[in-house]
C-alpha cells in the first residue's frame, strides 16, 4: 500500500490526483496540503504552514505536488526533510528555483519531476526529437495552447519541446511571437495561446519548401496528467535519491 499526500489538494490537478488516488485499490490517500484548510475526498487538507507538522503526522510515502513553482520549493525542501518522496507536476520554475530543488533531493528522496505526467505527451517528445534529427533544415515554429486560468507561458510542455529542439539542434535563437516587419531567419518560433477551458495543446511545426509535417499532442481532460502522476507515484517509492524523468518511469 502506497500512502499518498497532495499538495496543492484543492486545484485544478490536486482534486483530479485525489480521485484518482483515492479508486486506487493499492493506494491510501492521506490527505493534502493547500493555501487554505478543506477536505480531498475526506481526507483533511492543512494550510501551507502546516506541511510540516502534517507530514510528521500522516506519514506519507509521496508528496504529489501540483501548486505554483514558488511554493513546490518550499514543498520539496519539506518532503525532503521529512524522508518523503516526491512527484512534483509544477511548471513555471526559475533555473534558480530548480537548482534548490535538485539540492534538496540528490542524496535525500527519490523524486519524479516532469513538466507532463502524460503518457501521450512523453510519447509526443519522442516524436519531436525524431523529426529534429530528419528535419533540421526546415523551419521550426512551437505553439502551445491552454485555458484561460494558466498563470505561466510558455507551458513546461513547450519548454521541454525547446529542450529537446536544442538537444539535437543546438542552441536557436527563439523568437516568442512576432510583430512588425521581420525577417526569418533560423530562429525558432515560440508562440502561446490562452483562452477558454482548452486542456493543454501542443504542436511542432516542420516547414520547409512544398512540405509541411507538423507533430502535435491535443489533451481533452487533465485526468490523463493525473493518471500519470499516479502511476509516478506508485512507481517512485524505495527508488534511489536522485531527480527522475517520466521517460524513466515509462522505460521510453
Ligand atoms: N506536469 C504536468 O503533467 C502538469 C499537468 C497540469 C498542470 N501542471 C502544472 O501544475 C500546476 C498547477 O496546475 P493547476 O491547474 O492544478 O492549478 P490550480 O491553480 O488549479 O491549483 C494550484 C493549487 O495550488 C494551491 N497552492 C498555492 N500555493 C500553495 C502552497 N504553498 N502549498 C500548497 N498548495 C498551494 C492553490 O491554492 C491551488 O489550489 C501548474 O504549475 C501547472 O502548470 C502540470
Ligand atoms: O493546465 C496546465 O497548467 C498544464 N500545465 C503543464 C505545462 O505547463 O506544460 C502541462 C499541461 C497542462
Amino acid at each position: 500500500m502506497v500512502k499518498v499526500a497532495v499538495s496543492g489538494a484543492l486545484g485544478r490537478m490536486g482534486t483530479t490526483i485525489g480521485r484518482i488516488v483515492n479508486e486506487a485499490p493499492d493506494m491510501e490517500l492521506v490527505g493534502g496540503i493547500d493555501i487554505r484548510e478543506g477536505t480531498l475526498f475526506g481526507t483533511e487538507v492543512v494550510p501551507a504552514a502546516g506541511i510540516d507538522a502534517f507530514l510528521k503526522e500522516k506519514k506519507p510515502d509521496v508528496l504529489i505536488d501540483f501548486t505554483v513553482a514558488a511554493a513546490a520549493v518550499e514543498n520539496v525542501r519539506a518532503a525532503a526533510a521529512n524522508n518523503v518522496a516526491l512527484i512534483v507536476g509544477t511548471t513555471g520554475f526559475s533555473p534558480e528555483q530548480r537548482e534548490v530543488i535538485r539540492g534538496a533531493v540528490e542524496g535525500h528522496v527519490p523524486a519524479v519531476i516532469s513538466s507532463n505526467f502524460s503518457v501521450g505527451v512523453n510519447i509526443f517528445w519522442k516524436l519531436v526529437r525524431e523529426a529534429a534529427r530528419e528535419l533540421g533544415d526546415y523551419d521550426i515554429e512551437v505553439t502551445e495552447a491552454h485555458h484561460r486560468y494558466k498563470k505561466d507561458a510558455p507551458s513546461g510542455t513547450a519548454k521541454t519541446i525547446l529542450e529537446i529542439l536544442d538537444q539535437e539542434l543546438g542552441g536557436r535563437e527563439k523568437a516568442y511571437g512576432r510583430v512588425g516587419e521581420t525577417e526569418r531567419k533560423n530562429e525558432i518560433g515560440v508562440h502561446v495561446v490562452r483562452g477558454g477551458d482548452i486542456v493543454g495543446d501542443h504542436s511542432v511545426l516542420f516547414a520547409g519548401n512544398f512540405e509541411c509535417i507538423e507533430v502535435s499532442h491535443r489533451a481533452y481532460d487533465r485526468a490523463i496528467f493525473a493518471q500519470g502522476a499516479v502511476r509516478a507515484a506508485g512507481w517512485v517509492k524505495g527508488r534511489e535519491p536522485r531527480i527522475y524523468s517520466m521517460q524513466e518511469v515509462l522505460g521510453l
